[in-house]
């Protein structure tokens, strides 16, 4: 689905977006996409294939949009891993819960207001599959800003974190530190592809 998305934009340099399974597919990459479906397993897989090490030292250098899962193994530090522990890629300074808003039956949509997002009066349709819920923002001096770029409004956060303050870090669902983009929805489960024109343009193309 993100293959689908980065083809369908009109830009004028035309991206070409390719599947990476292998450190030779990754090696040839300006920017990464690390799609949703289950962090344990996608961080075991990339060991397996040999890419662990090799993305590690991808996100040190370029730039990487992490969705839902993604986005768990782009954090630096996750709570709730499985037994065993979970490798992290530890390109964003936050910390981060899997499966914060609860069960698969508690997955939901939410039109979000994003910031900086091409016409951004029309919201965006946040697609959540057991996503994850972020904690805490890093608040090192040394660290690259972190800007967030979507929050759940109070009114819409489901049962699990009702009651919560606008300013909390939990109610954020998009965000951006430096090259990096964190989405912890699904934007490519949806026809609207400006995530993928704002990563492209802004993350990708910008630093190549
Ligand atoms: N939709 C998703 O990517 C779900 C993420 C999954 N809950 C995990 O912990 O990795």
């Amino acid at each position: 689905e993100h293959q689908a998305a980065v083809h369908r934009l009109s830009l004028t340099i035309r991206p070409v977006a390719i599947l990476v399974r292998t450190p030779e597919e990754l090696a040839i990459c300006d920017g990464l996409i690390i799609p949703g479906g289950e962090s344990t397993t996608i961080a075991l897989l990339a060991r397996l294939s040999g890419l662990l090490d090799p993305l590690k030292e991808f996100v040190k250098i370029k730039p990487v949009w992490g969705t839902c899962a993604g986005a768990i193994l782009l954090a630096q530090s996750v709570i709730g891993a499985k037994k065993g522990g979970q490798e992290l890629l530890q390109a964003i300074s936050i910390s981060i819960a899997r499966n914060g808003w609860g069960s698969q039956v508690e997955s939901f949509e939410v039109p979000l207001s994003v910031e900086g997002m091409k016409d951004s009066e029309t919201p965006f349709i946040g697609v959540f599959i057991r996503a994850p819920v972020v904690l805490e923002l890093s608040s090192s001096p040394e660290d690259t800003p972190i800007q967030v770029l979507a929050r759940l409004p109070a009114e819409l956060l489901p049962p699990a974190l009702s009651g919560l303050d606008d300013s909390d870090p939990k109610t954020i669902v998009a965000l951006r530190q430096g090259r990096h983009l964190l989405t912890t929805f699904h934007p490519e489960l949806t026809p609207d592809d400006r995530f993928h024109e704002y990563f492209v343009r802004h993350c990708v193309l910008s630093t190549i």
